[in-house]
């Protein structure tokens, strides 16, 4: 089988804080359609590595790259832009915004047309804005989240918030799609439906999709591939099968009582 271009590629990349160093020489490659995960115990450095990525951390050294383009030359607010796209694990909703709302701000990142033509809704911004309420309008069906379009965020359940936190992401036309910590805190009805979404991402929207996560049912259920990090140091790569009987995985994970 021939494999899928690569779509981000972290080379030799490491990052201390002070005395401490939370990443040493992580190299990782993510395939374009995959979904892959970062896992590892509490401290392991997954969130530096996502931080980095979302270039809210500098690396001490080492390199990422996106597609044709060296990540590191980009900041924070560049990344919608980019076509990468990221959830919070503490949720960065609009919270009485309704759910329409806060996917359209999501969107904000790639509206064109100047504040003037918009005040005066006319030529291009009037254009533009029914195209992003049609985008939005396929994001609600897509997450099926039709009957609460119009409810503010702040009465719905976390379920159902961190469903419209991944339209929020969605929403800014990524290719790649970061996930942080997606189902901590859901039920098993709400993990499985998320489960589900992401692997219609990968399968009907042909999105890149990282998550980090802790729920190891997911990650064994739903992932291509797993990259596990342990102190800061990659101990394994590879299918989710071949990860879980890697003996230093399973080292990793007993010698801290899991996680
Ligand atoms: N801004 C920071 N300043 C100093 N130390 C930090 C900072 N961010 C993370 N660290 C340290 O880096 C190490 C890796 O932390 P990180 O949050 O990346 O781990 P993690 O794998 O995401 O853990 P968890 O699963 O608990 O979220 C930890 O020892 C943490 O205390």
């Amino acid at each position: 089988m021939i494999e899928a271009p690569k779509i981000l590629e972290i080379r030799n990349l490491s990052k201390k804080f002070g005395g401490l160093q939370a990443l040493s020489d992580v190299s990782i490659r993510v395939r374009q359609g995959e979904i892959a995960s970062f896992i590892g115990p509490n401290g392991a450095g997954k969130t530096t590595l996502f931080n980095m990525i979302c270039r809210l951390y500098q690396p001490s050294s080492g390199e990422i790259r996106f597609e044709d383009k060296n990540l590191l030359d980009f900041r924070p607010h560049h990344l919608a832009r980019l076509g990468i796209g990221r959830t919070f694990q503490n949720l960065a909703l609009f919270r009485h915004g309704t759910v329409i709302e806060n996917l359209l701000v999501g969107m904000h990142a790639h509206l064109q047309a100047g504040v003037l033509a918009g005040v005066f809704r006319f030529g291009r911004a009037a254009a533009e804005e029914r195209r992003a309420r049609e985008e939005v309008e396929r994001i609600v069906e897509f997450l099926e989240i039709e009957e609460i379009r119009n409810s503010p965020v702040s009465v719905l359940p976390y379920g159902l918030q961190k469903r419209v936190e991944m339209g929020r992401a969605l929403a800014t036309r990524p290719r790649l799609l970061l996930l942080d910590e997606m189902v901590s805190g859901m039920n098993q009805e709400e993990t499985e439906d998320i489960a589900r979404f992401v692997l219609d991402l990968r399968d009907e929207l042909g999105l890149t999709v990282i998550m980090i996560e802790h729920d190891m049912n997911v990650v064994m259920d739903i992932s291509d591939m797993v990259h596990v990090l342990n102190f800061g140091v990659p101990i394994a790569s590879g299918p989710p099968a071949a990860v879980a009987a890697d003996p230093a995985v399973i080292d990793a994970y007993l010698g801290r009582g899991g996680s």
